[in-house]
């Protein structure tokens, strides 16, 4: 852990404070942060400077001048691509500058190995066919900005630094290295500068607090023009790992953005547009479209007969179409033959849906190491499912 004292000590030259806890290597997770002593609720454990940040002011002046400014509405450059450059062409002074950083941060391997961006080429289009719905056009989205974000890179920034784009130093494979490290360690920060800026350019890298691991619950970070903190939600017994909640995300997300499914996650949910919408005629999808309600259709452990706007869309296929507007018009469910109606349907979806679910857990069993995670993540999905039967079946919703 030499590493990580060194990080400490030269974050605490920055100003950065840290107090009852320690950085440690736990299995899965990478490095985490663990509790040194036993700790009290509210207890601050971490303080970063605003000064010790990394962030759209602090990106070298040539890269910013490079580039059009991030605007309003997701105009101009990124600011994820502004800090992605500026890892990605750091000059030799500033690597110094952070080296203690650099020697913590997951290697190319952890990332590129971890993450569905950085899938290998040759495996790319089997797995991204294979993610469940969500996760899929989750993927998409990420996979579109990134690429926009490197041929910013490489067409517009690195010709006016003068530099090419080639196999090593300046590939597209490293600036995707630099790009998911952003991606995976930023923290949400608002500052007058970034006030009138779209919320996913509110971005900040810290040291240090980006070692910690993500839990549905987790440590109170706040921020202020002047710093961060981090304070213990709760007590926590010496040993104990602290989490931070990096938002209330679906493992669909986290898989994508972060490269990791875990077993336990109270705000988990399913999307099931996929099965749900292939039982509609064009006719009932343009009703549904009219009143808001195509799409976005979810299950989870609370909504095992699907989420309200599932249901709401189901009764387009149990009462007629006027009657169907009527009970959206006015907010009613129809009533219990109605929902009884709902459920048979909600257990014919879901009979397909678990069909569906064993076909991908069948096609990824062979896939091999990278298709490891999304093999996890159906067989999750299959549970979720296998208990939305059960209970639907059993009347008992
Ligand atoms: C902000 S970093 C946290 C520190 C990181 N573990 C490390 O080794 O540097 C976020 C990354 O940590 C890992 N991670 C965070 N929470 C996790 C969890 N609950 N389970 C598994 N991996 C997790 C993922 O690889 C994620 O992309």
């Amino acid at each position: 852990m030499e590493a990580y004292d060194e990080l400490l000590r030269w974050a605490s030259k920055q100003g950065v404070e840290v107090h009852g806890i320690e950085p440690k290597r736990i299995p899965g997770r990478g490095i985490g942060v663990v509790a040194s002593k036993d700790l009290k609720a509210n207890e601050r454990l971490i303080y970063v400077p605003t000064a010790s940040l990394r962030t759209l002011t602090t990106v070298r002046p040539e890269i910013r001048k490079a580039l059009p400014p991030p605007a309003p509405k997701n105009k101009g450059t990124p600011v994820h691509a502004l800090l992605a450059a500026e890892l990605f062409l750091e000059t030799p002074a500033l690597k110094r500058k952070h080296a203690p950083w650099h020697a913590v941060v997951p290697t190319r391997e952890d990332i590129l190995s971890s993450l569905p961006l950085a899938w290998p080429e040759s495996d790319y289009e089997t797995l991204h066919a294979l993610l469940p719905f969500a996760a899929r056009n989750h993927l998409t989205k990420q996979k579109a900005k990134f690429e926009k974000d490197w041929e910013l890179t490489r067409d517009v920034l690195l010709p006016k630094l003068g530099l090419s784009p080639s196999k090593g130093r300046y590939s597209k494979q490293e600036f995707l290295y630099h790009w998911l490290l952003v991606n995976t360690r930023t923290f949400y920060h608002e500052t007058p500068k970034t006030e009138r800026l779209s919320k996913d350019d509110k971005m900040a890298l810290q040291p240090v607090a980006d070692l910690l691991n993500h839990s549905d619950e987790g440590c109170e970070v706040a921020f202020d023009t002047g710093c961060f903190t981090i304070s213990a939600d709760r007590s926590y017994k010496r040993g104990e790992e602290v989490y931070i909640c990096y938002g209330t995300h679906s493992n669909d997300f986290l898989m994508v953005e972060y490269g990791f499914c875990p077993e336990e996650n109270k705000w988990d949910e399913v999307c099931v547009d996929e099965v749900v919408l292939e039982e509609m005629t064009e006719k009932e999808k343009e009703r549904l479209e009219e009143r808001d309600f195509l799409g976005r259709y979810l299950i989870d452990e609370r909504n095992l007969g699907g989420c309200w706007r599932t249901r709401v869309a189901l009764m387009v296929k149990c009462v007629s179409g006027s009657e169907w507007e009527r009970l959206v018009g006015e907010g009613e469910d129809g009533g219990e033959e109605v929902q009884k109606m709902v459920d048979r349907v909600m257990v014919r979806i879901m009979n397909k849906f678990l069909k569906r679910c064993r076909e991908a857990i069948g096609e990824l069993e062979g896939v091999g190491a990278s298709g490891e995670m999304v093999l996890m993540r159906w067989r999750q999905i299959e549970r979720l499912v296998e208990k939305s039967l059960e209970e639907l079946e059993a009347g008992s919703r």
